[in-house]
């Protein structure tokens, strides 16, 4: 028989869950899509949470906070290894393999597989106006690892003359494009240590360079110098940190022309260190069949 006391309890846990449950539920919400499986089944493109600090705004160079979650760096890790090929470097007119300006192993990624689609959707939205809906495009994500010694470098991501899109190739129509900008997103940095496989600028400056080591933001800027440093030939250098990324403008908004101030390296990675990082370049179409 059940004793009053155990009726007693069984009110009281339903009334708690009735009341607790929607407010434990709703504390949850944000999280749950996050920690679903990394097989791709069930997976829901989550809203994104990342945060940002403005770098440089002249150039335009911001960095992101937890732009992917760890399930998703996994993810694009997975679908992306098996397709590595060595780097071609594209932004000197040429697609040359096997340069020895850069060393790294590299793929596109597949546009249609969700994890990629949905991160390309974030990067979109994250470009705002930079890019024209009906006419721009995020591009096509590429995937890069880096392995003992491998690096990229110093290049621009822009190319120096707007370039023919392929697949018009068949419809005779003549799109031209450049990378207006670039989400450089790192997934994965195994034994990478202190002071390599960095992202390098030589030319960026922080908004707060004034001569003090210090930002406005004291202990708050003492916080944010874990993720780069001032690099002793200039300019700064941010680590690789997996979820993170870097954004940055690569075209002058009035012409269209290259900003050389966006000249960049991936400095070597040493000894047993992986890096594995992610390529996001939007295009702006320009000309008359844009
Ligand atoms: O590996 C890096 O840190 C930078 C890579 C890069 O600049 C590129 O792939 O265009
Ligand atoms: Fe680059």
């Amino acid at each position: 028989m059940t004793s009053p006391l155990q009726i007693l309890t069984l009110s009281l846990t339903v009334a708690l869950s009735a009341y607790f449950g929607p407010i434990i539920l709703s504390l949850l919400a944000p999280h749950i899509q996050s920690l679903l499986p990394s097989s791709g089944d069930g997976y829901q493109c989550p809203p994104h949470s990342y945060t940002t600090t403005i770098i440089s705004l002249d150039p335009l160079l911001i960095y992101i906070h937890n732009f992917v979650s760890s399930i998703e760096s996994s993810s694009l890790v997975t679908l992306g290894t098996p397709l590595l090929e060595p780097s071609p470097v594209t932004g000197y007119g040429s697609d040359a393999k096997g340069s020895q300006a850069r060393t790294s192993w590299s793929a596109p990624l597949p546009s249609d597989n969700e994890f990629v689609s949905c991160i390309l959707a974030r990067a979109e939205s994250f470009m705002g106006n930079l890019l024209l809906a009906g006419r721009d495009e995020i591009g096509q994500a590429q995937l890069v690892r880096y392995t003992e010694g491998q690096k990229f470098d110093l290049h621009h991501d822009w190319f120096s003359r707007p370039r023919l899109l392929d697949d018009d190739a068949e419809t005779g129509r003549r799109r031209l494009y450049n990378r207006v900008a670039t989400i450089f997103l790192t997934l994965e940095a195994k034994n990478v240590t202190e002071g390599t496989g960095e992202t390098w600028f030589p030319f960026a400056k922080r908004v707060w360079a004034d001569g003090t080591k210090k930002g406005a933001g004291g202990e708050e800027a003492d916080e944010k110098e874990k993720y780069w440093r001032e690099h002793e030939d200039g300019g700064l250098a941010f680590k690789a940190i997996p979820g993170n990324a870097l954004f940055w403008v690569n075209l002058f908004p009035g012409n269209g022309s290259g900003d050389g101030r966006t000249l960049h390296a991936g400095l070597p990675v040493k000894g047993n260190g992986v890096k594995t990082a992610m390529n996001i370049w939007p295009r702006v179409f320009f000309g008359p069949d844009a």
